[in-house]
């Protein structure tokens, strides 16, 4: 996956069938890749976030005050849910929105928004893994494609009062001699949607439900927020987030644990080469003691083959102790920033840590969605207090996810009560 590393595999093929034009994730071709990622990095950019802020801000506010009118229980999986799709409207708007915006917290989803997103999420298993039988059967990324593509005409028409993330998609900012036809723009700007909801709010539910399951870490979380954004302090600044190492440590090993994309991204083999793959145990020991050797592997030339993060980020050989536990003080071990004694071996092997990939083909979007998430558990954690709604069996989390590409996670159901705290 590095800059060494195969080329993506034909599963990416499945994932464009049927587009008029391929998004940045189905590249295939290395130099076509780099040459479209270029206005993504734009829109990523650091004083790009910085323009994103007022919309996130203002997203954030609205799903913790929502949060805060449903007097009860409420199902937060499907509130964080409709704030990743409002916001990600707020940097594409290219769904069947009303008027260009999505206001999915707002109004419920009146307009179907989440059926037409669904169909393309449950084809994409289909997609990937049998390319061939999309030449014959209809795409369920079809529908989305073309409210993207109403959408997307709509909005080169009209005048922006404010940069998103389309801005530097459609090279509004000048920034590439050329600009990109409206069929790629549009392309893109569906990515935007499929790729940046899903994703951030499936991460944002693991981290919740892992705090309520684990009160000491929820209460050691909590004392951070509350010391960089005490009572009446502006809990949506951002100012303070690289400070706040128990923050970090708790996303991490989120991540960690529950990978957004389970099964990895497909690699490819043009020619035979040659892997470390298996490592096989010193038979003499036992498996905790982690002794034995690598044996390299030949792989054969036109071979489909993966990396399946879940295993690698749950492999005892890259993280252990309490390698299959919600374990965050292994990230402060790891930066000195706590001690560790203990019999057992402290690993920690960064280079098998990839939540985001890595190498040129990694998630471009990996700071807005890191943004998004810190300042979302900033804001929430200073309002409000989260307990599991009598009768929720937190057992039974890990039994809901599901590996349709990117991990689908099941209801959360949480009575969410006010801190008391004044608003900034
Ligand atoms: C916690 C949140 C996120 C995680 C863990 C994540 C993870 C990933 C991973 C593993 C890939 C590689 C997929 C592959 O190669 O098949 C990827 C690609 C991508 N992600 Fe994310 N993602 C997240 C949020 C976002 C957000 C908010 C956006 C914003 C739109 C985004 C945009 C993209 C794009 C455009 C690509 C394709 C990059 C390329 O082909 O060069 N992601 N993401």
């Amino acid at each position: 996956m590095g800059t060494q590393g195969l080329a993506r595999g034909p599963a990416y093929d499945g994932l464009a069938a049927h587009a008029a034009d391929r998004a940045i994730l189905t590249w295939r071709d290395a130099t076509i890749h780099a040459k479209r990622r270029i206005p993504w990095i734009h829109g990523f950019n650091a004083a790009a976030l910085k323009e994103y802020e007022p919309a996130l801000n203002e997203r954030v506010v609205q799903l913790v005050d929502g949060l805060l009118q449903r007097h009860g229980t409420v199902d937060v999986m499907e509130s964080i849910k409709f704030f990743s799709y409002d916001f990600m409207g707020d940097m594409a708007q290219v769904l069947l929105l009303f008027n260009g915006v999505s206001e999915l917290m707002r109004d419920g989803d009146t307009h179907g928004q989440m059926q037409v997103v669904q169909t393309c999420i449950d084809s994409t298993i289909m997609r990937e893994t049998m390319p061939w039988l999309t030449r014959y059967i209809s795409d369920g990324a079809d529908p989305l494609r073309a409210a993207a593509a109403v959408m997307g005409m709509q909005r080169v028409q009209k005048a922006i009062s404010r940069r998103d993330l389309f801005y530097y998609l459609n090279n509004d900012d000048g920034a590439e001699a050329v600009s990109p036809p409206l069929s790629v723009v549009i392309a893109e700007a569906a990515l935007v949607i499929i790729a940046g909801s899903d994703t951030t709010s499936g991460t944002l539910c693991n981290i919740l439900y892992s705090l309520v399951r684990h009160p000491d870490v929820y209460k050691e979380l909590q004392e951070e927020v509350d010391k960089f954004y005490p009572l009446g302090e502006n809990a949506l600044d951002s100012a303070f987030h690289s400070k706040m190492t128990f923050l970090e440590a708790v996303i991490n090993e989120t991540l960690r644990l529950y990978p957004v994309v389970p099964s990895g991204s497909q690699r490819f083999t043009s020619e035979g080469v040659t892997i470390s793959s298996w490592y096989i145990f010193d038979s003499s020991h036992s498996i905790e003691s982690l002794t034995g050797y690598w044996l390299p592997s030949y792989v054969p030339r036109n071979t489909s083959v993966r990396s399946h993060t879940w295993s690698i980020h749950r492999d005892p050989r890259n993280f252990s102790p309490f390698t299959n536990e919600f374990w965050p003080e292994r990230w402060l071990i790891a930066e000195k920033s706590s001690s560790y004694q203990s019999e057992k071996p402290f690993i920690h092997n960064l280079n098998a840590y990839i939540p985001f990939s890595f190498g040129p083909a990694n998630c471009v979007g990996k700071h807005l969605a890191l943004k998004e998430i810190r300042t979302v558990l900033c804001y929430l954690l200073q309002q409000v207090s989260l307990r599991f709604a009598e009768g929720f069996d937190p057992d039974t989390w890990d039994s809901h996810l599901k590996d349709n590409l990117t991990l689908e996670v099941g209801h959360l159901p949480v009575v969410v009560t006010a801190r008391g705290v004044s608003k900034p």
